[in-house]
């Protein structure tokens, strides 16, 4: 119906057949930056405005107290992500793709796992898993070889390291090892969901969703399937049998299964944890917990896999990136881990209260955010209020968009937006953020379960290869980094950099 936002006096573009507004995607012209960057300035004044996202008419909110209303104060009309995510019987399962009181009990078990106490318990494992990458670094470097490198290889097997002492239950190996069975099922899994198969597989359960569940296409491949039924239920199991303990992810599901666990956050006032999201309770009271099968608790362990990997590993090369070009904050933030004694052994507090660290890490979330677009999906009719006595209706099944990269680039909130500047985080200007201006993780009941765990584990390794190594760009440094012509958030190019040894 393309008279759809004409009818109800929402402002945008004509679409096309079937594509909707996004030719530039389905022709591999344009990335969702270049089209969702266009329209975010036609019609910022309207606050929100309309496009096809292939078929479906959806809404694009691009102003932060109207995203705060959706998102927050009125989150019971928003609760889930669009049913596109449905895509696949395993990824259905995951709190990521969970709907409705499903989702609210899955959460409320999940979350006490990534409190700050607990946390504290998971950081001895990252400790060790951490060392040992900056030891290797040094073996590379003692056996001839350059560290001119493909970070993003490298870093993705740090991450999977490190997602797998402390979420899945045993130590990584991928560093040493890049056939290890951990590191080919994060492979597997990446091409299951952005090789090309799995693009046009997502296009088709976009456009049309119908003949995509006929022939009950699926995403993720029987070994992944496998591999998660073994880490986790089997594990869960022999743990029980043996009584056997590690202070992991996998004895917290365990304990979170029975619902043994308690929210514990310890206090954090005097630390430096800017992007840190807060949990809210979506419990729901006197309503009897939904009871979860083997599968449920397979596809938690898959999401800790697949949530976390490569937006990790994101986050990890883009400072890397920008601590090459700026050498001014480089050294800076290496004068702050000077200033510590023993960084081998360095301790959760001692981590998270560098201010530096947490600017510079603040900073490259804004300007490179590795979830650029959120996303909701109405499932109670919804009166959206602009100015002036205007409203919009928003219906229930239609699917509303959050434009997270273009609000993190707009000169209104962040002058200069393509300056990497940690200073807008410091102590004085983090408090002239405008709130709802600052999304890497997401907003509301809804954002990143983990965002904790992920600044942590990144935190952690930067400040232990900083210690040893200085970063340069090289030959093959990209002098600037542009968006795949996709909805991914990916870069055309490699990043590649040079690992110096600092003469200490
Ligand atoms: C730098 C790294 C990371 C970034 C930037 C990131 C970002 C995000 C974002 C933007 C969302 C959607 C939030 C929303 O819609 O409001 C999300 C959801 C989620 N993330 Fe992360 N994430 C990161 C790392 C991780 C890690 C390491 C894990 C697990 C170990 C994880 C687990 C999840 C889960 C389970 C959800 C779904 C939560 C729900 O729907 O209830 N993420 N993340």
């Amino acid at each position: 119906d393309h008279d759809y936002f004409k009818k109800i006096n929402v402002p945008f573009d004509r679409p096309l057949p079937l594509v909707g507004n996004l030719l530039g995607i389905v022709l591999q012209k344009e990335s969702i930056v270049e089209i969702t960057t266009r329209n975010y300035y036609k019609y910022k004044d309207y606050k929100v405005y309309g496009f096809f996202n292939f078929l479906q008419p959806s809404f694009m909110i691009t102003d932060p107290e109207l995203i705060k209303k959706i998102t927050i104060k009125d989150f019971d009309h928003f609760l889930n992500h669009i049913e596109a995510f449905e895509i696949d019987r395993l990824f259905s399962r995951t709190v990521f793709a969970m709907r409705d009181k499903k989702w609210r009990d899955m959460r409320t078990t999940l979350s006490p796992i990534f409190t700050s106490s607990k946390m504290k318990i998971m950081f001895g494992l990252l400790g060790e898993q951490s060392n040992d990458f900056v030891k290797f670094m040094h073996e590379q470097v003692e056996s001839g070889k350059n560290l001119n490198v493909e970070v993003a290889e490298i870093f993705s097997r740090y991450t999977a390291d490190a997602i797998s002492t402390a979420a899945l239950g045993f130590k990584g190996e991928s560093v040493r090892n890049e056939k290890c069975e951990a590191y080919t099922i994060l492979k597997l899994m990446q091409n299951n969901f952005n090789g090309s198969l799995g693009a046009l597989k997502f296009l088709l359960a976009f456009t049309l969703p119908k003949v995509y569940k006929f022939f009950d296409i699926q995403l993720v491949g029987k070994e992944v399937n496998d591999f998660f039924k073994r880490i986790v239920i089997d594990e869960i199991n022999l743990r029980e049998k043996k009584n056997f303990y590690r202070p992991d992810m996998i004895q917290l599901l365990l304990q979170a299964r029975k619902g043994q666990l308690k929210n514990e956050e310890i206090n954090e006032n005097d630390l430096s944890n800017f992007s840190a999201h807060t949990e809210f309770d979506v419990s729901l009271k006197n309503e009897k917990m939904s009871h979860f099968e083997d599968l449920d608790w397979i596809a938690q362990g898959f999401v800790m896999f697949g949530a976390g990997f490569d937006t990790s590993t994101d986050l990890l090369q883009i400072i890397c990136y920008e601590l090459s070009f700026n050498k001014n904050i480089q050294n800076d933030l290496i004068a702050e881990i000077d200033k510590i004694d023993a960084v081998e052994t360095i301790s959760y507090e001692t981590l998270h209260k560098m201010k530096f660290l947490d600017m510079v890490v603040s900073e490259t979330l804004r300007k490179w955010p590795p979830a650029g677009q959120l996303d909701r999906c109405c499932n109670k009719e919804y009166k959206l209020d602009l100015e002036n006595g205007k409203s919009v209706i928003i219906e229930k099944g239609k699917n509303v968009f959050l434009p997270v990269y273009q609000i993190h680039h707009d000169p209104d909130y962040y002058t200069e937006p393509e300056k990497f500047n940690p200073y807008r985080f410091s102590d004085e200007n983090k408090e002239n953020l405008v709130p709802g201006t600052f999304l890497p993780f997401g907003i509301g009941p809804r954002a990143c379960l983990a965002s904790r765990f992920a600044l942590m584990s990144v935190k952690l390794i930067l400040v232990k290869i900083l210690n040893d190594f200085k970063i340069e760009p090289c030959e093959k440094t990209p002098a600037k980094l542009t968006y795949q012509a996709n909805i991914n958030f990916k870069f055309n190019e490699k990043i590649f950099l040079n690992f110096i040894p600092r003469s200490k």
